[in-house]
């Protein structure tokens, strides 16, 4: 067992050491729970990075601290927790009120966070009326008052049924939050909507949704995927809100997957690329940004794989990275080249990644000049309207 005093809080935490390359795994609980949910499906993920998991304030073995809670507080102990334990970039997956701080904790320290794996969660949970009637309930008769309800939202019929044991474990588990801190997480949950936070992550997302959850219904996270750029969407069959522990293999598997897409610290595809690919990927990294690659890279299948095999090597490797030019240089000729041809997606592409080559805004302004004379006003006209767009979103973001 190991603790750790951090914002004012003792937090229960376990960690595993990795002995490989593979990204850390970073849990994260839902509400009324604590890291023994995570055990079966630990079993049975055989991960061979680093893992972390722990209990939220008010939760488990945890301190109860201060209240008022909120998604940001717990947020803060989440980063906190991973600083101490020197885990950065990781693939962090939480449940429910988890897959909240898992979001949050993206939008605040994007350097901790590699993908996400957003299980049974939405950027907004229930409404504010749902979950200031529950806090009612607890303040009148304890966590006693609503824990048959919650039993009934996190499991599928078929296992209120059949496992009639469990359930009155997982029943004394939820009673037995410090009351404080189920309230307090009630009310950072009441009190949170992570939508626009959402809608800005840039990394690859899993969503996953067990076909029973009556918590966070299956159409509710798959709305996610419509949110949120990168993300895919799993639903489980015969399962409810808390996947670990209904379907712990199956989990797994799905984990397993996401994480063997996620480029590891030395990716064995490269080691037997030639060095105009390893070259390529050099200088595509250095334009375009790890975010952007490591995306593409996720996405890729073995349709598009020949595809970005040939932009990498002949594009990045041969052309961008030749030493006669500069890359500010080659920047302001590929955006101009770009809009000449109405390539809008593409010219934002580029026009974002200016940033990492020299190209100034004055210099994108000059390229769309000529964009306008030789190629057609309403050509630059398009591109114009294309990079201000960027602009302002990079301003918006302060980047
Ligand atoms: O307790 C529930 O109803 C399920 C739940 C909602 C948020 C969370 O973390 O768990």
């Amino acid at each position: 067992m190991h603790f750790i005093e951090l914002n004012a809080t003792t937090l229960h935490f376990k960690k595993t050491n990795g002995a490989s390359a593979a990204p850390a795994l970073v849990l994260v609980n839902s509400l009324g729970t604590d890291f023994r949910i995570w055990d079966e499906f630990l079993a049975h993920l055989g991960h061979q990075g680093e893992i972390l998991a722990y209990d939220k304030r008010g939760h488990g073995l945890s301190g109860v601290g201060d209240a008022p809670y909120s998604i940001d507080l717990h947020m803060r102990d989440l980063a906190a927790l991973m600083d101490s334990q020197g885990i950065s970039d990781a693939v962090i997956c939480g449940v429910s009120v988890g897959g909240m701080i898992a979001m949050a904790l993206h939008a605040a320290r994007p350097d901790l966070v590699k993908a996400l794996i957003l299980c049974d969660t939405a950027p907004r949970i229930g409404d504010v009326k749902t979950w200031q009637d529950r806090i009612d309930i607890i303040d009148a008769n304890g966590i006693e008052g609503i824990a048959d309800g919650v039993m009934s939202r996190w499991f599928s019929p078929e296992f209120l049924k059949t496992q009639p044991a469990a359930v009155a474990g997982y029943r004394n588990l939820v009673c037995r939050t410090p009351l404080k801190g189920y309230r307090g997480t009630c009310a950072a949950i009441r009190d949170a909507d992570l939508t626009s936070q959402a809608a800005q992550i840039d990394v690859p997302v899993l969503c996953v949704g067990g076909e029973d959850d009556q918590s966070t219904p299956p159409d509710l996270v798959e709305g996610m995927v419509n949110l949120i750029p990168n993300a895919k969407f799993e639903r489980i069959s015969s399962c409810g809100h808390i996947p670990s522990l209904e379907q712990p293999e199956y989990l797994a598997h799905l984990v397993r997957q996401m994480i063997s897409r996620c480029p590891t610290k030395i990716d064995p595809d490269e080691q037997c690329q030639s060095e105009i690919y390893k070259q390529g990927m050099q200088t595509r990294r250095r334009v375009l940004g790890d975010t952007h690659v490591d995306t593409a890279e996720f996405q890729k299948s073995s349709f598009d794989k020949p595809f970005q095999e040939l932009i990498t090597e002949a594009a990045w490797g041969h052309v961008w990275s030749r030493p006669s030019w500069t890359l500010r240089e080659r920047s302001i000729v590929t955006i101009a080249l770009l809009a000449a041809l109405g390539h809008l997606d593409e010219v934002a592409m580029h026009a974002r990644a200016a940033k990492n080559t020299g190209a100034t805004r004055e210099d994108i302004s000059e390229a769309l000049l000529h964009t306008a004379i030789y190629a057609g006003v309403p050509a630059a006209n398009s591109a114009i309207k294309t990079v201000k767009n960027v602009f302002a979103q990079l301003d918006a973001s302060g980047e």
